[in-house]
């Protein structure tokens, strides 16, 4: 069986300093919290690094997309974390009868500054997809949105070969047979899937 590659897109702007609660917005990306910078709008945790990886997945498999799985406003998602979705993703695929090769995604943005923590983010991305996950970043040179500091941009690629057929999962979520709950198969935590700090997403 010859494999199969797929692409994701996702964009996601920066939110306003504090939300309607008037709490901080924390930046979530590529699966890792980033303390002091500001974070991203989004229904979910807005990781446009995750989201892309789970849309390549999607899209590698050929069987739709964020959307078609997770919705745009389910209150399971709200807040999500990136790395359960991305773990979702993953398992979706999987039952559909694909093992996962690698997943590779390079994000645009001047912020946050990402390479002394890429190690860190391939490893809970990579852990979360039960696959390599590798994570690059770059910016457009001042150019566009990304260069005025509006939002970021993660663009993704995957690779999975058809092992099986379907399997039969049994639905635990949403009635219509989508994705299951937010609370299933998530890290252990807070409900939306969170670490608890820098540096939880690399424990095993
Ligand atoms: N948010 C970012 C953006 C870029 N990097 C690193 O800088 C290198 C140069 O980026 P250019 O866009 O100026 O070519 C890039 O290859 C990354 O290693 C980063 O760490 N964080
Ligand atoms: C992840 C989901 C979940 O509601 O919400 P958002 O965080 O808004 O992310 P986006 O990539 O814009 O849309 C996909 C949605 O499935």
């Amino acid at each position: 069986m010859l494999p199969r590659t797929g692409i994701g897109i996702d964009t996601h702007a920066f939110a306003a300093e504090t939300d309607d609660a008037g709490s901080r917005v924390p930046l979530w990306l590529a699966g890792l919290l980033w303390e002091g910078e500001r974070g991203l709008s989004g229904h979910s945790d807005g990781d446009a690094v995750a989201h892309a990886a789970a849309d390549a997945l999607f899209s590698a498999a050929g069987v739709g997309d964020l959307g078609s799985h997770f919705g745009t406003d389910r209150p399971e998602w709200k807040g999500a974390s990136g790395v359960s979705l991305l773990a979702e993703a993953a398992r979706i695929v999987r039952a559909a009868g694909f093992d996962i090769g690698n997943i590779a995604v390079q994000f645009v943005g001047n912020r946050p500054k990402f390479s002394p923590r890429r190690l860190e983010a391939e490893a809970a991305l990579s852990q979360a997809a039960g696959a390599p996950v590798s994570v690059s970043a770059t910016t457009f040179d001042g150019l566009g949105f990304t260069g005025r500091g509006e939002g970021i941009t993660a663009v993704a690629t995957a690779l999975v070969v058809q092992t099986g057929q379907p399997a039969v999962v049994p639905a635990t979520g949403a009635a219509d047979g989508h994705a299951t709950g937010a609370a299933d198969g998530h890290a252990t935590g807070p409900a939306d899937g969170h670490a608890t700090a820098q540096g939880d997403n690399l424990e095993p």
